[in-house]
């Protein structure tokens, strides 16, 4: 298999249609709504875990086998139900419509997978064997839950504050030097002791 190719996208208000109702369906259907993608489940069953997550708005239930018009509205397609000829189906006819698609049971023709994801607010630390372990990825990601601690979401939060008011305040040369200086491990130290004032005037000190 040729070698994939990391994103992360923006699925806010794009439509994804996810055909099967058990757990696997149940875990892609939150990750989708934690995005604020809207979501259509197309099964005849769903477990109650899945169940109350549709609120026919942002994320719907059609109650009965998928049928190939179930992709109309699609941007992006997720084929898990136990049945291999319905996925396959799936996988036809999103291809087809050339659509991404990701097959639950048949990594070899995903044209993506979901890796394990850490987040920390705004950071996110994918982590992906491309189908050759995924409960390796899933301890790799636990792994570095340690290493990459809360204080990186109000880290990440002030220098996202931080970054047009370095443009306006200082030449474009300096930048770079900024930033640097601004992510060399200080002011998360802050952070993490709780001083988000101390954070802020090392900041501040850089400007000078
Ligand atoms: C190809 C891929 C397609 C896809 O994108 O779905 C895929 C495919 C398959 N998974 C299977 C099994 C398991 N999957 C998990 C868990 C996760 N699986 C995820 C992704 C992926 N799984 C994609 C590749 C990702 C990669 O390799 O990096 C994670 C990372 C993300 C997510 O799903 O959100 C999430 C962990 C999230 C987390 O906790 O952080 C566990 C463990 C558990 O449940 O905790 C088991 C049981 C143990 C085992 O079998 O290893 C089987 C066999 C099914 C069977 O035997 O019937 C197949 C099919 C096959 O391999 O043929
Ligand atoms: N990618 C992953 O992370 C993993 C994938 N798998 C694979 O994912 C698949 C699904 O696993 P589970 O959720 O545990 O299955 P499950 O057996 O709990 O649920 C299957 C679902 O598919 C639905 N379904 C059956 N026929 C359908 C049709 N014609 N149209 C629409 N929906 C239909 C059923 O109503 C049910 O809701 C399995 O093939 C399994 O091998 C399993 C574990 C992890």
């Amino acid at each position: 298999m040729a070698r994939t190719y990391p994103v992360s996208l923006v699925l806010k208000d794009k439509r994804a249609v996810v055909v099967g109702g058990g757990p696997v369906a149940a875990r892609k259907v939150q990750g989708l709504l934690e995005c604020e993608a809207l979501v259509d489940v197309v099964a005849p069953e769903a477990t109650p875990d899945l169940q109350k997550l549709v609120d026919g708005e942002r994320c719907t239930w059609r109650v009965r086998p998928y049928e190939t018009s179930d992709l109309d509205e699609a941007d992006i397609v997720f084929a898990a139900t136990d049945d291999e000829g319905v996925n396959r189906r799936v996988y036809d006819d999103a291809t087809a419509a050339r659509l991404m698609v990701n097959v639950a049971d048949r990594p070899e023709v995903c044209t993506f997978f979901l890796p394990s994801v850490l987040r920390r607010g705004k950071l996110s630390v994918s982590v992906s064997t491309e189908g050759a372990s995924p409960l390796s990825a899933r301890r790799i990601r636990e792994g570095l839950e340690e290493r990459f601690g809360e204080a990186y979401a109000p880290y990440l939060e002030l220098m996202a504050s931080w970054r047009p008011r370095v443009s306006d305040a200082l030449p474009p040369e300096r930048h770079f030097a900024f930033w640097e200086q601004a992510s060399d491990g200080r002011v998360l130290a802050a952070l993490e002791a709780g001083d988000a004032a101390g954070a802020e005037a090392i900041l501040e000190s850089l400007l000078k």
